[in-house]
């Protein structure tokens, strides 16, 4: 194993620092103060209009009921989610925006990601890191390597509840339409930060909607 048993240490230590110095000259990116990690807030990054398009896209696939059987989803994660279509002119855009605040290559990336939680939906305290003793690392691997930073957006405010919450430090983000989080889900040194375990609360009162993006350390195909 490379990078003294963690794999593409070295390239996530790398992108890490590159993408900390970008946003340190970026006035509108705001650090929480926690030095155990690095997650950051962008208000106002999505308009209304963009974000509203975003949720009719994220509503329409996720619509054709008995083609996703949430009921049969594991407990785990209780939310719809899908890709949405890489093609939408706002995708694109949202995308592009995101690589050019953080600097980080879109190549290396998987397709943006909807997520829909109604009431009473969560996602329970997880990594985005990949554990790489877990079997399916085999197949992430050879599509793009670990996961780097994770950047997700809130498409609209939520009556009550759907806060995401990292759950060892104490950061916790309610949902505000339009605003961007950030995190690096390495350490400086490129290894698997383990204060980045964070979960979806449940929607209390409402619908949620974001959309997520995750970055990887090499170019990424649909596995
Ligand atoms: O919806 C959220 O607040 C967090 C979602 C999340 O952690 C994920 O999709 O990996
Ligand atoms: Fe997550």
């Amino acid at each position: 194993m490379d990078d003294f048993g963690h794999p593409d240490c070295s390239a996530l230590a790398r992108i890490g620092e590159t993408v900390r110095k970008q946003l340190s000259c970026e006035p509108a990116v705001r650090r929480f103060p926690e030095e155990r990690a690095e997650v950051y807030a962008v208000d106002a990054f999505l308009d209304t209009k963009d974000c509203n398009h975003l949720i009719t896209l994220i509503d329409a696939m996720a619509q054709p009921s008995g083609l996703v059987d949430e009921a049969d989803w594991p407990d785990y994660r209780t939310s719809y989610s899908s890709d949405i279509d890489v093609a939408d002119r706002t995708v694109r855009k949202v995308e592009r925006r995101i690589a050019a605040l953080t600097g980080l290559t879109l190549d290396c990336s998987e397709s943006l990601q909807g997520q829909r939680y109604r009431t009473g939906e969560y996602f329970h305290e997880h990594y985005d890191w990949f554990d790489t003793s877990a079997d399916y690392w085999d197949r992430e691997r050879r599509c793009g390597g670990q996961r780097t930073w994770t950047a997700m957006v809130y498409l609209n405010d939520v009556d009550e509840g759907g806060a995401t919450d990292f759950t060892r430090i104490p950061i916790s983000i309610a949902p505000l339409r339009g605003s961007l989080l950030l995190w690096n889900n390495a350490l400086p040194d490129g290894t698997p930060n383990p204060w980045t375990m964070h979960a979806a609360r449940p929607v209390v009162r409402g619908v949620k909607y974001v959309v997520t993006k995750w970055f990887r350390t090499k170019p990424w195909s649909q596995p």
